[in-house]
Formats: C-alpha cells, sequence, structure tokens
C-alpha cells in the first residue's frame, strides 16, 4: 500500500460508464486511464484489472463496482464500470453507484439498444443530470450510419429529459486509443474535455453531519476493521467518533483510526470521496454492508415509511402483474437489502407502469429520511423504484 498521502489539489467528482452489453465501457475505460496515463496524471489500469472486484471484495459482496481514479487538468474523477447489467440497476437505482455524471457508451456499429435506453431511464430515476455520450467503435462505423446513430441517441436523450441538442456525443474508439492510434487517443482527450466542461460541480453537502453507506467491510491483519464506501455527506477525520448503524442490535460508538482514499491515506474526506475507514475495536462481524457510519446521535434508524413508487413495466424488465398490499419483496436503500411489506391503502393494487404512495415496513431499522431513494427488487430482477416521503 503506498503511503503517499492524498492530496487534494482538484475537486472530486464521481462518474461511471454506463451502456448496451459488449458496447466497449471496460474498453473505453481502460483507453481513458492510458491516455491520462501518458499525461501523467493517471495511472493506466489494463482491460483485464478492470473487469473484475478486487479481491478482498469478493467476500459476501452482491454488488460489483470496479473502480479507476485519474485526474484531468481540473479535476480528480472516481470512475466506476459496472461488470454487468444486473450490477448497473442495483448499483444505480439503490444509489450505490453516486453518479455525478455518467459516459453512455454506445456503439456506432449497433446504435440504441435495451439497455442503452434502460440505463438512460435509470440514469434519469436516480437523479443523474448530465450524460456525456461517447460513440464507440468509431473505428469500424460507417460515418453516414453513425450520424444516424448519434441522432437517434440525441432523441433517446432529450426523451428523458437530458437535452439531447446539446449533450456533447463523441466519436471514440477505446480499442484504437489502448494501442496508441493518435487520431483516437486525442478522440478520448476530446471526451475527457466534454465530462470536464458539461458535468457541472454537483453541490457538496459538506457541512451537513457525516454519513457513509457501508459498501464492504475488511479486515487488515494487525490494525482491525475497514469499512469503504462513497461519504454521502459531511466530513470526517481521523480521531472522529462515528456511530456504526446496522439495525441487529450491534450498533456501536467507535473512533476512526485511519482513512484512506485508493489506498492514499488522507486527513479528512468528505461527501463524495470514496474512501476507506480503518474503526477501532470493531468485531469484524458486528459492521457489514448495508450498514451506515455516521457523526453519533446524527441519524435513528427506523422501520416504518411511506414512500412514492413507481412500478416498473414489464418492458423496463418489471413485472408483469400488478402488486398488491401484502407484497414482500426486497428493498435496496443506500446499500442494504432489506424484506420489506408493502401496504398500498385504498388502491390495493398497482400495475407495471404505475406511480403509487405506499406504506412500508422493513424487516429491519435502517436509517431513513425523506428524499432517499431505493430499488424494489424480486427474485433477482428490479421491479420498482422510490423515493422516502415521510418516516414514521
Ligand atoms: N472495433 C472496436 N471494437 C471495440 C471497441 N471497444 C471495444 N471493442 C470490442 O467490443 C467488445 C466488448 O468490449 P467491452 O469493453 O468488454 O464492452 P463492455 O461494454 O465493457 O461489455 P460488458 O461489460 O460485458 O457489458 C470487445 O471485443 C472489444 O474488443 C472499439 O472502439 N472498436
Ligand atoms: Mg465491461
Amino acid at each position: 500500500m503506498s503511503k503517499t498521502a492524498y492530496v487534494r489539489t482538484k475537486p472530486h467528482l464521481n462518474i461511471g460508464t454506463m451502456g448496451h452489453v459488449d458496447h466497449g465501457k471496460t474498453t473505453l475505460t481502460a483507453a481513458i486511464t492510458k491516455v491520462l496515463s501518458a499525461r501523467g496524471t493517471g495511472t493506466f489500469v489494463p482491460f483485464d484489472r478492470i473487469d473484475r472486484a478486487p479481491e478482498e471484495a469478493q467476500r459476501g459482496i452482491t454488488i460489483n463496482i470496479a473502480h479507476v481514479e485519474y485526474e484531468t487538468d481540473t479535476r480528480h474523477y472516481a470512475h466506476v464500470d459496472m461488470p454487468g447489467h444486473a450490477d448497473y440497476v442495483k448499483n444505480m437505482v439503490t444509489g450505490a453507484a453516486q453518479l455525478d455524471g455518467a459516459i453512455l457508451v454506445v456503439s456506432a456499429l449497433d446504435g440504441i439498444m435495451p439497455q442503452t435506453a434502460e440505463h438512460v431511464l435509470l440514469a434519469r430515476q436516480v437523479g443523474v443530470d448530465h450524460i456525456v455520450v461517447a460513440l464507440n467503435k468509431a473505428d469500424a462505423g460507417d460515418e453516414e450510419l453513425t450520424d444516424l446513430v448519434e441522432l437517434e441517441v440525441r432523441d433517446l436523450l432529450s426523451a428523458h429529459g437530458y437535452g439531447g441538442d446539446s449533450a456533447p456525443v463523441v466519436r471514440v474508439s477505446g480499442l484504437k486509443a489502448l494501442e496508441g492510434d493518435p487520431r483516437w487517443t486525442g478522440a478520448i482527450e476530446a471526451l475527457l474535455d466534454a465530462v470536464d466542461t458539461y458535468v457541472p460541480m454537483p453541490e457538496r453537502y459538506v457541512d451537513a453531519p457525516f454519513l457513509l453507506p457501508v459498501e464492504n467491510v475488511l479486515t487488515i491483519t494487525g490494525r482491525g476493521t475497514v469499512v469503504t464506501g462513497a461519504v454521502e455527506r459531511g466530513t470526517v477525520r481521523v480521531g472522529d467518533r462515528v456511530d456504526v448503524l446496522g439495525g441487529l442490535g450491534t450498533d456501536t460508538e467507535t473512533v476512526v483510526t485511519g482513512l484512506e482514499t485508493f489506498g492514499k491515506p488522507m486527513e479528512s474526506a468528505q461527501a463524495g470521496d470514496n474512501v476507506a475507514l480503518l474503526l477501532r475495536g470493531v468485531p469484524r462481524d458486528a459492521v457489514r454492508r448495508g450498514h451506515v457510519v455516521a457523526a453519533p446521535g446524527s441519524v435513528r434508524p427506523s422501520r416504518r415509511f411511506t414512500a412514492q413508487v413507481y412500478v416498473l413495466s414489464a418492458r423496463e424488465g418489471g413485472r408483469t402483474t400488478p402488486v398488491a398490499t401484502g407484497y414482500r419483496p426486497q428493498f435496496y436503500i443506500r446499500t442494504a437489502d432489506v424484506v420489506g411489506d408493502i401496504d398500498l391503502g385504498e388502491a390495493a393494487v398497482a400495475r407495471p407502469g404505475d406511480t403509487v404512495a405506499m406504506t412500508v415496513e422493513l424487516g429491519r431499522d435502517v436509517p431513513l429520511e425523506p428524499g432517499l431513494g431505493f430499488a424494489i427488487r424480486e427474485g433477482g430482477r428490479t421491479v420498482g423504484a422510490g423515493t422516502v416521503t415521510a418516516v414514521a
């Protein structure tokens, strides 16, 4: 582990590649790191190092996120390339990916495919406000056909309220850029410039009480238990007292004794940062994915809430039949996965495609607050996306 401290010289943003299977998300991610390593502001991460979760993340993990980090002239980015469609859905809808902007990868050879449209819809639902398009495989595409694909993509963006006329659409070849072809490394530079200028710096709630949803838990021999995740809000420093909340009767107060980002120690982490926290005296089994680390007394876990929920249509991969009061699916809230009973009140049933109000009784306490987004899943697929309206 490198011991060079992380120095915050540039604003930090979280972005990610999304798009249909095989359109070249991972190749493009590798190409970006290659181009930036040539500039001296990133480390090249080859294709086969991106497309898998780090080894220590494999235990007990249900959602895979592969992160790389790099810098442009003006910004520091954490970039996530999720390995499969199911992971996109989970990470996007639950907010685990926390994207400030997205690079939509569309193959110039194939055009819009079902998951292209689905990811744009998901991005809209979870509040990703800016999408930059990479028309990939432009090396192999016919120019006129690529023009048509571009029109089609702009229409798709507009249909979801993304301002398809103004969104940057950059023709790239991840593959040729990886091979070092100057025409295509130049295209990657253009794509990064578009991300730098088109995706605005989001407002960070650095003054709010600290909160980090736990994505993964590891043990460092001789040092203790480490939790990782993206800081949702606030600031945390080495030496700060924090609560570890899981709703399982193991809630505990502890002290942050170490703080790192991408293997580099840091003195303080703030909203938006991807970090690892070393926690004093917390046994490995007292904390797990889905728990929350927060400023003492700042959140109160509860299990009953009301919500506004969109029931995905069959076309979006949702159910073909209605849901009714008494339905008991899984709720993905931040990084937690909890069973819950729904009550639809007088409406009693909701059909795929409907947006409905419901009351939910979770199987255990979870930190909740109005405005929090969540996903509803059943048998391994997403059937609904919702927002908490009130906590009982
Ligand atoms: N011609 C050409 N082929 C490409 C380009 N980028 C990727 N490919 C090829 O497309 C295939 C899929 O690339 P990946 O990067 O794995 O695509 P992906 O979107 O990450 O795929 P999933 O993670 O499985 O959804 C591979 O065979 C790549 O070599 C490109 O710019 N030009
Ligand atoms: Mg991939």
